[in-house]
């Protein structure tokens, strides 16, 4: 069900007139309002919110931050209701009270393509146009006349090569302009177990330092605020869900959680790709007079592609970007109350009870039979363009703070409420350090709800070994040969493993990519964060596999570390493998497709069933490089040492390494204390002092340093 709907914020010329007073600090991101009379106004829901701890902890800043919290209340109260007392417009003056203005001004900004043929094909003609903050924009056109690409253009979202001028306050966008701006798109992938509330904290700690002196629960309340705005206080609680395994907001709601999430960073600019699409047309309107409500109530500029929409919503925007396709071009660009007069004026009477958005559009639309394109781009040039172009030259004078200077007035005003490190000069707002633990911090919460995942791959670890455990029980009792099969069967199960890690990276990769384009981390401290959580959980499933089963075989426990490491390391190298390819690979069932050589290669030059003799010569490296053969041959060495006083099994083990051709890679101590004396970097690795060969050598447990290497890769 649809929430109320906030009623129509302060008009565009309120907001104009007010906000270029400069006062300091930016009232968009505090909500700062100075209290509209002496009368005592009180916020139950605040109060209900204080906990006596607070107060007493830290009294004073807590009384500061809950009178904050009160005039930021009311002035919300006060646009929600469109009251129109006296003290509701003096709250609303000085909501508007905006110290920082920003604008988006573009000027010749065009698109081609290169067709294969080598012919070029323009996809956007010329465009220009300056946008001001507190205005809600409209981005319209028939489907493929480059809305999209325009949007894309603005927000330097597109990697391909464009022409234009392109300032944001009046200077080109810089190497910060994408943490002032935000691109909304049509549907973000959020992570279904986090709820409304920690996603926001989650993009406010990446975006924003919290101040020493304010708690948790300031910087909760201040959230609630921009929720509020949005409509979204009362599911603060509720998880995001994914409407299918776990029922969590709506898909409107989660539309104003993507915008929610950006106002609480600090964006200025929001670039919004079709926003009410695949929505009810109630939740469409809700969602764009939140919109309209987060504009007007925090100064910030909002352009919006849209696809026709219903009268109530277009009356919603301040100014309208109309184009024409073949190629995309500007038809109108201004205020969207002028565009019937604009109609007028290009002899086209807007008929009684019509919509004139789509009255408009069906005349620009060149498929449709009583289009007039020509008319309307030559009327364009004749009468708008010149006034368009005047406007663009005077945003690109303009010169207002620049995105640093933003921020830093968000820095000093935030330090106010404690200290803060110095702001920094680089596209990501937190050290990589930070980075690390708010992404680490947000993994362990999700993999902590995810029980069913946790305990099914538990059980599943115990599973396969009671299975393989009950084939191989008396592997203790045999002979070399056997005892070596089983070993094989040990490291192909370890190898296959990790296969099941790959879905969960894949679903996890669009959320990943879409916060990393909006810099809110580096990939690498997903990477990294990833890489433990997943390790650590691979290493409990794997040491409850691995004892279970050595424990089933009746093999000597002299042995079972060895056993370990080996089948650890081996886990761990397909593990990253799959990770690695997973990372890469379009979709799950692409990411199988590209693990299956490697796996394979792997697998079947395991050193065992195919061995250096019985491979054809060009294929031996395959074997050299296998981490499958070098486990199995490990764990034969370890066995050949444990079952040292049993002859029948060291002279079948030994068969074995004959058979498999180990020597090569083994370490004999007459060839040892040969090589020991003429080659520096074998001595010094594995010579003793005197020249002679180690007692690890005589163990043939040595390591191959490349070898090693390629595991540990
Ligand atoms: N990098 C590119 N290479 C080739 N063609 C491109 C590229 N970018 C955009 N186009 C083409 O430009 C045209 C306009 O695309 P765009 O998505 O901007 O249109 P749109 O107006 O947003 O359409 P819709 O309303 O249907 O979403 C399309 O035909 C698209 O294929």
């Amino acid at each position: 069900m649809a929430e109320a709907l906030p009623a129509e914020a302060a008009k565009p010329e309120e907001v104009r007139e007010t906000r270029r007073s400069g006062s300091f600090p930016p009232a968009w991101l505090l909500g700062r309002f100075r209290r509209a009379d002496s009368g005592e106004r009180t916020s139950r829901s605040l109060d209900a919110k204080i906990t006596s701890d607070a107060e007493k902890s830290d009294g004073a800043i807590w009384r500061r931050w809950k009178s904050k919290m009160r005039m930021s209340e009311e002035a919300l109260d006060c646009l929600e209701k469109g009251r129109g007392d006296a003290s509701c417009d003096s709250v609303r003056s000085q909501s508007s009270d905006r110290s920082s203005d920003v604008s988006l001004t573009f000027k010749e900004v065009s698109f081609d393509v290169h067709l294969r043929g080598g012919q070029k094909k323009q996809i956007l003609a010329p465009i220009s146009g300056h946008f001001e903050s507190g205005n809600l924009v409209a981005i319209m056109g028939p489907s493929g006349c480059g809305k999209s690409t325009l949007l894309d253009i603005l927000a330097d979202k597109k990697t391909a090569g464009y022409s234009g001028t392109i300032h944001f306050n009046g200077r080109p966008r810089d190497h910060l302009f994408p943490r002032v701006s935000a691109y909304v798109p049509q549907e973000e992938a959020m992570p279904k177990c986090l709820t409304v509330m920690e996603a926001m904290e989650f993009n406010i700690s990446l975006k924003i330092e919290r101040p020493s002196q304010m708690t948790r629960k300031m910087q909760q309340l201040w959230l609630e605020r921009r929720l509020a705005v949005l409509g979204l206080e009362k599911v603060k609680d509720h998880y995001i869900g994914d409407g299918t395994s776990l029922r969590g907001i709506s898909g409107g709601q989660k539309r104003r959680l993507s915008l929610a999430k950006r106002l609480a960073s600090g964006a200025r600019v929001f670039f919004c790709d079709e926003p009410t699409s695949g929505l009810s047309a109630t939740d469409a309107e809700a969602c764009m007079r939140y919109m309209k409500h987060m504009c007007r109530y925090y100064n910030i500029l909002v352009l919006v592609v849209i696809h026709q929409p219903r009268i109530e919503v277009a009356n919603l925007f301040d100014e309208l970007l109309l184009m024409t396709s073949g190629p995309g071009r500007a038809v109108y660009n201004g205020k969207m109350e002028d565009v019937i007069d604009y109609l007028r004026n290009a002899g086209f009477e807007v008929p009684l009870h019509a919509n004139p958005l789509d009255f408009f559009m069906d005349l620009v639309t060149p498929e449709r039979q009583d289009a007039r394109v020509d008319t309307f781009v030559l009327h364009y040039r004749g009468k708008a363009e010149q006034e368009v172009a005047s406007r663009v030259e005077a945003g690109l004078q303009a010169e207002l703070v620049g995105a640093f200077q933003l921020l830093q007035e968000v820095h000093l005003y935030m330090q106010t409420w404690g200290n803060l490190t110095p702001l920094r000069d680089s596209v990501y707002a937190r050290r990589f350090r930070t980075q690390l633990w708010v992404v680490f911090k947000r993994q362990l919460i999700l993999r902590s709800r995810d029980k069913s995942g946790f305990l099914a791959d538990l059980l599943g670890g115990l599973a396969k070994a009671l299975v393989v455990g009950v084939v191989y029980m008396r592997t203790g009792e045999l002979g070399a040969a056997q005892q070596t099969a089983f070993f094989f069967m040990l490291c192909m199960t370890c190898a296959i493993d990790g296969l099941k890690s790959m879905p969960a990276i894949i679903g996890e990769r669009s959320i990943v990519k879409m916060e990393a384009a909006e810099v809110l981390y580096s990939e690498w401290a997903y990477i990294f964060s990833f890489g433990v959580l997943n390790t650590l959980q691979m290493l409990l499933v794997h040491s409850i596999f691995i004892t279970v089963l050595f424990a089933m075989s009746g093999l000597r426990w002299q042995m079972y570390a060895d056993v370990y490491l080996w089948s650890t390391l081996l886990a761990a190298t397909m593990n990253a493998l799959y990770l690695m390819v997973a990372a890469i690979a379009k979709d799950a069932q692409s990411a199988i497709v590209f693990s299956s050589p490697f796996m394979m290669l792997f697998l079947l030059f395991n050193g065992f069933t195919a061995t250096r003799s019985s491979v054809v010569p060009w294929m031996r490296w395959a074997i050299d490089i296998s981490p499958v053969a070098y486990s199995i041959q490990q764990m034969v060495y370890a066995a050949k040492h444990t079952y040292a006083d049993d002859d029948g099994l060291v002279k079948g083990y030994e068969g074995v390494i004959q058979l498999s051709e180990y020597k090569a890679h083994s370490v004999r101590p007459t060839v040892q204390s040969d090589r020991c004396g003429r080659d520096l970097l074998w001595h010094l690795q594995n010579c003793a002092a005197d020249g002679v060969p180690t007692a690890e050598q005589d163990s043939e447990m040595m390591f191959k340093p490349w070898r090693l290497a390629w595991l540990v890769l």
